[in-house]
């Protein structure tokens, strides 16, 4: 089927947010729609949407609270029809997506890794015993205190400028920047090395750009079907329905990845007690198709294994 196509009198709506990585992720969702149906720049139209996740910026978000803190608004401007897709950095998605709106296009997927970002040391492991990290990700934050209770924590928020300025002023020795990110921004660069999963777990979804659209709007699934990236989605449905099976809060950090081995799909999933004394990981492996049963599946073992008194 071919949908009726966008114009440049009348555009397709794309709404983001306005950050830097954001606005990047929009652009490229613009790029692959152009590709695939041969569209001039001018038959979309990118609209920035403020979130209340960005305009707060001196708190850290477990402060401010509540999910949804950068997706909120843009959700309201899809269902009320001033945008007609949104875009957005999975990473940062709430499991359930609001009534009326499908979340199911994913563009292929970048590096999924954490980077380790430090003027003072290569690798996680050469940090000297006592250094000072800054993180405000409550995954990051567990996972290195579990490993690395000698090190020291500070909040760290903002953008990558801001995080630099910050490593320079010594206010921290070392900071973490998912690899995606910075990729897509043209600044792996400033990353020493990338931490592998085995030793550093990613986020859910980390790495994945998801495009949310109105259920019911025939015109936008056909479209959205022609960029979609199916490992992806293979991928981040499984990680994601573990996640929704934890119930995974701001509260509660959570890591979890999956891969594909040809016809088989790997997940391996880490629930961390905030203070980092403790940790259940495990992992899982089954048929592709299988991705959110072998996500619940994993979810239901891990919180088995980590009891009722586990996040204390
Ligand atoms: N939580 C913020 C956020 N959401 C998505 C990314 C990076 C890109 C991605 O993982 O898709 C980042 C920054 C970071 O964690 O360094």
């Amino acid at each position: 089927m071919t949908p009726d196509l966008p114009t440049p009198a009348s555009p397709l709506k794309i709404g983001t947010r306005g950050s830097p990585l954001a606005l990047w992720q929009a652009h490229e969702t613009r790029r692959s729609l152009m590709a695939a149906f041969g569209l001039e720049e001018a038959a979309f139209q990118i609209v920035v949407i403020k979130v209340t996740g960005d305009q707060i910026q001196d708190k850290s978000l477990k402060e401010i609270g509540g999910k949804g803190l950068f997706t909120r608004e843009i959700e309201e401007a899809l269902l009320a029809g001033s945008i007609d897709i949104a875009v957005h950095s999975m990473k940062d998605m709430p499991t359930q997506q609001p009534e009326g709106l499908v979340l199911d296009c994913y563009l292929p997927r970048a590096d999924v890794r954490d980077g380790f970002v430090s003027p003072v040391a290569l690798r996680l492991a050469d940090l000297p015993q006592g250094a000072v990290v800054g993180s405000s990700s409550l995954r990051r934050r567990a996972q290195l205190r579990h490993r690395r209770p000698d090190l020291a924590l500070v909040e760290f928020r903002g953008n990558v400028q801001t995080r630099m300025r910050k490593l320079e002023e010594g206010v921290a020795q070392a900071t973490f920047l998912a690899m995606a990110g910075l990729t897509r921004l043209g600044m792996a660069h400033v990353a020493q090395s990338a931490i592998e999963p085995a030793e550093m777990l990613p986020a859910v979804a980390q790495g994945a750009i998801g495009v949310e659209r109105r259920a019911g709007d025939g015109r936008i699934h056909a479209m959205l079907n022609a960029i979609h990236d199916r490992e992806t989605g293979l991928r981040v449905d499984a990680e994601r329905a573990f996640l929704a099976r934890l119930d995974g809060s701001c509260e509660t950090p959570i890591a979890g990845l999956a891969v594909l081995e040809g016809a088989n799909l790997w997940l391996r999933g880490e629930l961390l007690r905030p203070d980092g004394s403790a940790v259940v990981a495990g992992d899982i492996r089954g048929p592709v198709a299988d991705g959110p049963d072998l996500g619940r599946d994993l979810a239901a073992r891990l919180l088995a294994e980590a009891g009722p008194g586990f996040f204390g």
